[in-house]
């Protein structure tokens, strides 16, 4: 498999990007997000959040607008032929495959692998604390672990740009320190752009440097995460967070 070599090829610029699913509002998206930059994105339910991440991702095609990735355009590809990974919620793992084959996949979709790709395969598995269970198949491993495995075919792509839509969703509290831990341990590593959808401002808070709010399907506002959480963002922001606040 080629590797993605554009030196500091992890910028991400939305340009006028225009979407609307068949039926729904149209959704607005200007953004510039600078190479090896943590982000958080944030906003209420059905605000867009995983609908940006897919046209990033190039699993859905924008109506008008071009998404820039580096110095490439690459509003046409599809998504294997993007400088991206993603991982979901849930899900991520093929039921069939082992742990090993499903990492070694982030190399060569046919698993023709390599000794060296072995062998960044066993590296990405030690990294993510997945040594001795290589063999295991996904229903044989926890939420945590499974979530683990997605990482660490993440690892092996070595792409520029990692995408996590809501990836601690399903993880109780403990489990969900260790992933932002293992996941800042890889942006040390390999200063990919990352950008997480997340309700939780403790994770933008442990995690990202910049914080982006979405509204109605458009970026209502970014900046410093720190600011953001401060009060110092913006109105809209507040009041979000007081209405997640609210129920509990
Ligand atoms: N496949 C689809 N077909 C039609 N409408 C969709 C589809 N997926 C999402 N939508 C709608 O698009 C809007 C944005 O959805 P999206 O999933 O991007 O929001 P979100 O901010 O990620 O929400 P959540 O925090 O609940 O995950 C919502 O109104 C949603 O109902």
């Amino acid at each position: 498999m080629t590797r993605y070599d554009d030196p500091g090829g992890g910028a991400i610029r939305l340009e006028a990007l225009r979407f609307a699913y068949p039926g729904g509002a149209v959704m607005r998206f200007d953004l510039r997000i600078e190479a090896s930059d943590i982000v958080a994105l944030m906003g209420p339910s059905g605000s867009g959040k995983s609908t940006l991440l897919n046209l990033i991702a190039g699993f859905e095609a924008p109506n008008a607008g071009r998404v820039m990735i580096g110095s490439e355009d690459v509003t046409g590809l599809p998504p294997h032929r993007r400088p991206v990974s993603m991982v979901f919620q849930e899900n991520n793992l093929f039921a069939h495959l082992t742990v090993a084959q499903n990492v070694g996949l982030g190399r060569s979709p046919g698993l023709r692998l390599s000794k060296a790709d072995q062998a960044a395969v066993m590296d990405a598995l030690a990294r993510t604390g997945l040594a001795g269970k290589e063999e295991r198949l996904p229903h044989a491993l926890s939420g945590g672990e499974r979530q683990r495995v997605a990482l660490a075919r993440v690892l092996v792509r070595e792409r520029p740009v990692l995408l996590l839509d809501e990836p601690f969703a399903s993880l109780g509290p403990a489990l969900r320190d260790e992933m932002l831990d293992l996941i800042a341990g890889l942006h040390r590593d390999q200063a990919m752009t990352i950008l997480m959808t997340t309700h939780d401002p403790r994770d933008a808070e442990r995690l990202s440097k910049t914080l982006v709010f979405l509204e109605n399907g458009a970026i209502a506002g970014a900046g410093a995460t720190a600011e953001f959480l401060s009060g110092g963002g913006s109105a809209a922001f507040d009041r979000y967070l007081g209405a997640r606040k609210a129920p509990e």
